[in-house]
């Protein structure tokens, strides 16, 4: 008799709750919604779960009257994991009901994240979903750093437990479809439920499941959930901090793209390294602060390889063409390069530059510039799907990086309004 094999993968469903109204961030429309870092703070969760190799299928649960921005964001970026976007209800609890309701009976692994917490990363996804093939509960938590009191009547301390017991509770929560539908189906049922909610769901199959034990995963200290204003920047200032190792591209990534480039030989040899169909304008050939001399050189490419992917504005060479090149310049590439853009959903990459020592308004003056520009554009060109990006030098960077490899890496990578530091060749 043949031995059995190993039990077929479960679906492992991804449901994205953001059916709240934000209350407590105070906007007229709900904080899922509201953009940080060049993209809505929605659209930044979602496109980690649809990157997430373990998640099959995506269902979002959305503030009732705010579907169609969903559907929106979800066709502009492409987002073919979505299977559903359905109306949540008026609390957590019940949204989550919805979701579990709009899965049907088959059985499957099924992810409930918050959409407000957009910083969750790839390895908390899949180390919920991989501890979920083996257990039918599993949750994301961190240790505390602070001591935690319990408060008692009159806002008295009654209690401080052992901070080394305690864990702070994030999502992904992760179940069997089975045992979480019955712990709700429990909840529901009980009358005292509705005084007494839980504020999560771990917390619905703790009380209505004691029999089965829900698993700690390690969560991570960066997936924070926007919950208050200041929360906003705290985030902002986290989905700028590019991590040092960024992917560096090798032969054949960028295979296929058209890549122009203005007075950057160095960009311009990795990227046909790379594999791209590269449009070179050297300083002789092309003055960038020469409007007319730029969309002419872009039409030229254009015309040549049938689209444009990506445009490079490199950095000027010396002090004396520092506004030319960075201020002018850059305004003239971006202005030529955005039909384009648009057309491919692609990618505009501006560089600041390294001026001299004894050159530090200048170089001030032109690396607000350009990075002003950079945030500016990445702001308005999201809804395109338009990214944009600016490397500037950095002395003494922690991990240097090279700025035609970063370059590359950069071009190939889902990021849009960053300032990436890079090695400073001075
Ligand atoms: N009826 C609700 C309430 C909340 N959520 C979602 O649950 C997550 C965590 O909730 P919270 O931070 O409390 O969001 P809000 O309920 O929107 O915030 P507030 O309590 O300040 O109104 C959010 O992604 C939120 O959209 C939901 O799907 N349905
Ligand atoms: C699920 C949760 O994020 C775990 O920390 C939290 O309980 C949600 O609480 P909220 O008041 O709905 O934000």
């Amino acid at each position: 008799m043949a031995t059995p094999g190993p039990e077929p993968r479960r679906r492992t469903v991804g449901v994205v709750l953001a059916g709240g109204v934000g209350q407590r961030m105070g906007h007229d429309t709900p904080k899922q919604l509201l953009r940080i870092a060049g993209r809505t703070i929605i659209e930044h969760t979602l496109a980690v779960f649809e990157a997430a190799p373990e998640i099959d299928e995506i269902v979002v649960l959305m503030t009732p009257g705010f579907t169609a921005e969903v559907e929106d964001i979800v066709a502009r970026r492409g987002f073919r994991k979505v299977a559903a976007v359905v109306e949540g209800g008026a609390t957590r609890t019940e949204s989550t009901w919805r979701a579990l309701r709009a899965l049907g009976t088959e059985e499957c692994d099924v992810l409930l994240h918050d959409a407000v917490r957009p910083l969750v990363e790839p390895h908390v996804i899949a180390g919920c979903a991989e501890a979920l093939r083996t257990r039918p509960a599993v949750v994301a938590a961190i240790p505390s750093s602070d001591t935690i009191m319990v408060a008692g009547p009159g806002e008295v301390v009654e209690e401080i437990p052992d901070r080394a017991r305690l864990r702070r509770v994030q999502t992904p929560q992760g179940f069997r479809l089975s045992l979480v539908r019955d712990a709700y189906e429990r909840a529901l049922a009980d009358p005292d439920f509705p005084s007494r909610p839980a504020t999560d769901d771990c917390g619905v199959v703790l009380r209505y499941r004691p029999d089965v034990p829900i698993f700690i995963v390690p969560g991570s200290e960066r997936n924070m959930k926007v919950t208050h204003p200041v929360d906003v920047t705290i985030a902002e200032s986290l989905l700028r901090l590019v991590p040092a190792a960024l992917p560096l591209p090798g032969p054949g990534a960028l295979d296929g793209r058209t890549v122009v480039v203005f007075g950057d030989a160095g960009v311009a040899a990795v990227a046909g390294g790379c594999g791209a169909d590269v449009h070179a304008f050297s300083r002789a050939d092309v003055r960038v602060e020469d409007a007319a001399a730029v969309a002419e050189a872009l039409a030229r490419a254009a015309k040549d390889a049938g689209r444009v992917d990506h445009v490079v504005c490199g950095a000027p060479e010396s002090p004396a063409e520092a506004v030319a090149v960075s201020h002018v310049g850059a305004l003239n590439v971006a202005g030529a390069a955005e039909g384009y853009l648009r057309e491919s959903r692609g990618h505009l990459l501006l560089r600041a530059p390294a001026l001299p020592a004894g050159e530090p308004a200048l170089e001030a003056s032109v690396t607000g510039a350009v990075t002003a520009l950079t945030e500016a554009l990445a702001r308005a060109w999201a809804p395109d799907g338009v990214r944009v990006n600016c490397l500037r030098p950095v002395r003494d960077l922690a991990a240097p990086r090279d700025a035609a490899r970063a370059a590359a890496g950069v071009l190939l990578s889902d990021l849009t309004g960053q300032v990436i530091g890079v090695s400073a060749d001075l």
